[in-house]
């Protein structure tokens, strides 16, 4: 599409609507807009106006709906007033999972002290820490309504099984206690830090974000596990949005029944002494590929702090740090 070659976000092609088969869909919204005029001035500011139906006013270069229509969130596609204004009466309580296993609790501390600025001011939030060392969780100081579990979990000597036996530990967690505690639940890696507002926009029967290394590749190059004998397998016509395994939510109950599925998935895999090429998250992709998410976070929602930040993106709410990853993982 002439003039717009950076306004990219990676699309799905469904088989049977090859009108779709491009993969990449490119958006047209024009420049200069009075809202992206706002949102460049004040970055992080939620006083941008109301978007309308005109193409013209639109605040975002990023694609702001899924084909089966769930709202794709970023900057601009929402009024955090009005947003605020219907969630806020609603007394709603936002759980909040993290894992810190081995040397990963060094992150605790930066992670939680950046969610109490960011992750959901104003609303009463629950946030759940799993960890193999108790003691290695920093005290930091909550806001009122904000609550700290610490539950205890073992170690695995893998740091492919810690990672994927969180579909396991949450879907247990839920059914043992988190059900009775949140409304909604978000599932987050703890490598990570809040930079901006995460506020009501985000809520949603189930959630998925899309991984930053491909909202704007084509969908053959999407990492899907592609072997026929994982229960992961995503064959080559098939395929939305890649999404991170670093990021997902919903509401409590939506959030077991994924977990549960996620995890019965890998169960059968590993009876066949399989890993899927990127472990849960290869299967979480397969997941939402039959069970659709009702809304879709943007790359702001889980942004990579190694990657530059493109003009399309503007502002990162939570972004992956830097982290040497040989030293963690040994
Ligand atoms: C941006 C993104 O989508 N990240 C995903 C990517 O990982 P990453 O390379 O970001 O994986 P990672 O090292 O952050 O591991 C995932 C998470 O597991 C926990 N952990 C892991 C190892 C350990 O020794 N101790 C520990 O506590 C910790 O919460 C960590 O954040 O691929 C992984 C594949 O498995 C996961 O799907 C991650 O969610
Ligand atoms: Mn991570």
């Amino acid at each position: 599409m002439p003039g717009s070659s950076r306004h990219l976000m990676c699309f799905n092609s469904w088989p049977s609507q090859p009108r779709w088969e491009a993969a990449v869909i490119i958006s047209t919204f024009h420049e200069n807009t009075e809202a992206q005029r706002l949102g460049q001035s004040c970055p992080g500011s939620h006083s941008v106006s109301t978007p309308t139906a005109s193409p013209a006013a639109r605040p975002t270069e990023l694609l702001t709906l899924t084909p089966w229509l769930a709202p794709i969130v970023s900057e601009g596609t929402f009024n955090a007033e009005l947003l605020q204004h219907i969630y806020q009466p609603l007394n709603l309580t936002i759980g909040l999972t993290v894992f810190a296993v081995g040397k990963y609790t060094h992150f605790v501390q930066h992670f939680l002290e950046s969610a109490e600025r960011f992750f959901m001011h104003g609303y009463r939030v629950c946030y759940y820490v799993f960890t193999d060392d108790p003691t290695a969780i920093p005290q930091v100081p909550l806001g009122p309504g904000r609550r700290l579990g610490i539950i205890p979990i073992q170690r695995h000597s893998r740091w492919e099984e810690i990672s994927t036996r969180r579909m396991e530990i949450i879907s247990q967690h839920i059914a043992k206690r988190a059900h009775r505690e949140v409304d909604y639940l978000f599932c987050v890696d703890v490598d990570m830090v809040f930079r901006n507002p995460w506020g009501p926009e985000t809520l949603g029967d189930l959630v998925a974000a899309i991984h930053p290394g491909y909202y704007a590749v084509p969908r053959q190059q999407f990492p899907y596990e592609r072997r026929h004998v994982s229960t992961a397998f995503v064959a080559d016509g098939e395929g939305d949005f890649y999404y991170g395994g670093a990021v997902f939510g919903g509401r409590v109950a939506n959030v077991y029944e994924f977990t549960r599925g996620c995890h019965m998935a890998i169960l059968a895999d590993k009876a066949n002494g399989i890993m899927a090429a990127w472990q849960e998250e290869s299967h979480l992709n397969r997941r939402f590929i039959s069970h659709k998410p009702s809304k879709v976070l943007s790359p702001e929602y889980l942004w990579d702090d190694r990657k530059r930040q493109p003009p399309s993106l503007k502002l990162i709410r939570f972004s992956t740090l830097d982290k040497d990853t040989s030293w963690l993982r040994s």
